[in-house]
């Protein structure tokens, strides 16, 4: 991490830290007064979304099902599966509450992010300290691309989106295959919801 004068804030992104084991022990010794974000989405849609990143990646990967079942005919779920386990949150955050308070996390809801960006990017101001400088002027709703785009982006003059790799058409997922997997997910979310004090309406 580069150094941080006085009134500067260092930030770093990478979801992997998240469900990674040994994250919070070594952040926790660089740094205890780390401020920790998380964005979280429905875990049923979320692997989802990790399958069809990795499919756009390599096409000929087997179906979703097959790779979310150890067994379709009982309905077991392969929890080995990264797409599968990264969505357990309470598992992984209980991993990080061994070092951090929950003081110390802001979880934003991903929903919330594209249904009402300025809001939830007044959230993260709000828990950084900053004054709340990203408001509601600065997105609009782009249709084509189906989500908020900036109007108008830091040193830049036109209005602009995330990229293509971002907001991409999910392949359609037989119902069954949903309905077990958010059964799946529901003590685990329900788990999340209490030791967070939040409620992501994802039930
Ligand atoms: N404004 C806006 N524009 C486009 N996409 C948006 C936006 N806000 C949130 N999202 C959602 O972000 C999802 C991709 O983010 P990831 O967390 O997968 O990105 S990362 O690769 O881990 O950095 C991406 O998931 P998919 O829809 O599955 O592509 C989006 O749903």
């Amino acid at each position: 991490m580069p150094r941080t004068l006085e009134g500067q804030i260092t930030m770093e992104k990478t979801p992997s830290y998240f469900v990674t084991k040994e994250a919070p022990r070594r952040i926790y010794n660089m740094s205890r007064d780390t401020k920790l974000i998380v964005v979280v989405r429905n875990p049923v849609t979320r692997a989802i979304s990790d399958y069809t990143q990795t499919l756009s990646k390599n096409p000929s990967i087997p179906s979703f099902q097959a790779l979310a079942f150890k067994n379709l005919s009982t309905g077991l779920i392969d929890t080995s599966w990264s797409a599968v386990r990264i969505g357990i949150y309470a598992k992984h955050l209980d991993n990080w509450l061994q070092y951090f308070p929950l003081s110390k996390f802001l979880f934003v809801s991903g929903e919330r992010l594209v249904s009402d960006p300025a809001g939830e990017m007044g959230r993260v101001q709000d828990f950084l300290g900053l004054q709340r400088v990203v408001t509601d002027k600065h997105f609009y709703f782009n249709e084509t691309k189906g989500f908020p785009c900036l109007k108008k982006p830091e040193g830049g003059s036109k209005p602009r989106c995330l990229g293509k790799s971002k907001g991409r058409p999910h392949p359609k997922i037989d119902g069954q295959v949903v309905q077990r997997l958010r059964e799946f997910y529901r003590p685990f979310n329900m788990k999340f919801y209490q030791m967070t004090g939040q409620d992501f309406g994802w039930d």
